[in-house]
């Protein structure tokens, strides 16, 4: 496929006043950060991409079709999605949990085949989460539990990933761990949709940023187009210097106020 096609695409997409005439795409091979502020309209606009809420007008379209034509099943097998909150009251073992991404293969019988039970093995084990397969949802810390929210859409094995703050609740190593591997995956033909307030960590691993504002794209492009100093003033009220660090070669963003 022609990696500039885009394959998620949102067309002058409203929604409750929450999103206003939003008209995004997206093509395979891209890790893109969507930014903005608190309110700004980034889960809305997920949800949306999903399937999950629908546009009040405009469309999304996943390749040529219409995404609320597509069945919830297919859907599953082409694109996953984390929410914000992992849900914390459950009784379902952490394993039972990831299982749930391949709920499109189960068979007739509700079983896992055998790939299915692969790619579970394979994603606890990239989130490191192989000793906690037998230990309830609930017991899990924060973090911990959002990486299995993780582990689950990339078991699915869907080629969109939509994560709506996959590193708010990670420490350093997991946030850094984390966009590593979903830019790696990005780069080998996936698209990942990420929701993501630290702006530095955005910029060093996301090929493209949205800045969304008030329900609006302000705007859309590579890291250093994106993130201006007046760009952020105007969109978050803060005053900031950004530059780029002589020693590691990454874009900063120091607070001025
Ligand atoms: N179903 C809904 N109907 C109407 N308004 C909604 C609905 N869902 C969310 N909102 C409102 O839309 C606005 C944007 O919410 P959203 O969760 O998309 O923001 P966000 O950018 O993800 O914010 P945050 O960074 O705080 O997570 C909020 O003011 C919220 O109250």
């Amino acid at each position: 496929m022609d990696k500039s096609f885009p394959e998620l695409r949102l067309e002058q997409v409203s929604f409750r006043g929450v999103l206003r005439d939003v008209s995004l795409g997206w093509a395979p091979g891209h890790l893109i950060g969507l930014i903005g502020p608190n309110g700004a309209g980034k889960s809305t606009l997920l949800r949306i991409a999903a399937g999950i809420a629908h546009p009040t007008s405009g469309a999304v379209y996943l390749r040529d079709k219409l995404l609320r034509d597509i069945p919830p099943r297919h859907r599953a097998k082409e694109m996953a999605y984390l929410p914000q909150h992992v849900p914390e009251n459950v009784m379902f073992t952490v394993e039972q949990y990831v299982e749930m991404g391949r709920f499109a293969y189960r068979t007739a019988w509700g079983s896992l085949d055998r790939e299915s039970r692969e790619a579970v093995r394979q994603a606890l084990n990239t989130l490191n989460l192989s000793r906690y397969r037998d230990v309830r949802l609930e017991r899990l810390s924060g973090g911990e539990r959002q990486r299995a929210g993780i582990a689950r859409c990339i078991a699915q094995g869907s080629r969109i990933i939509l994560l709506d703050e996959p590193i708010s609740n990670l420490d350093l190593y997991y946030q850094v761990d984390i966009l590593k591997r979903l830019q790696l995956l990005a780069h080998q033909g996936y698209l990942i949709v990420v929701a993501i307030h630290n702006l530095e960590l955005a910029a060093r691993y996301c090929d493209t940023l949205v800045l969304l504002h008030n329900g609006q794209v302000y705007a859309h492009g590579s890291p250093p187009e994106v993130l201006t100093e007046q760009a952020l003033l105007d969109v978050f009220r803060v005053p900031v210097k950004i530059y780029t660090d002589p020693h590691a070669g990454y874009l900063r963003v120091s607070h001025l106020s």
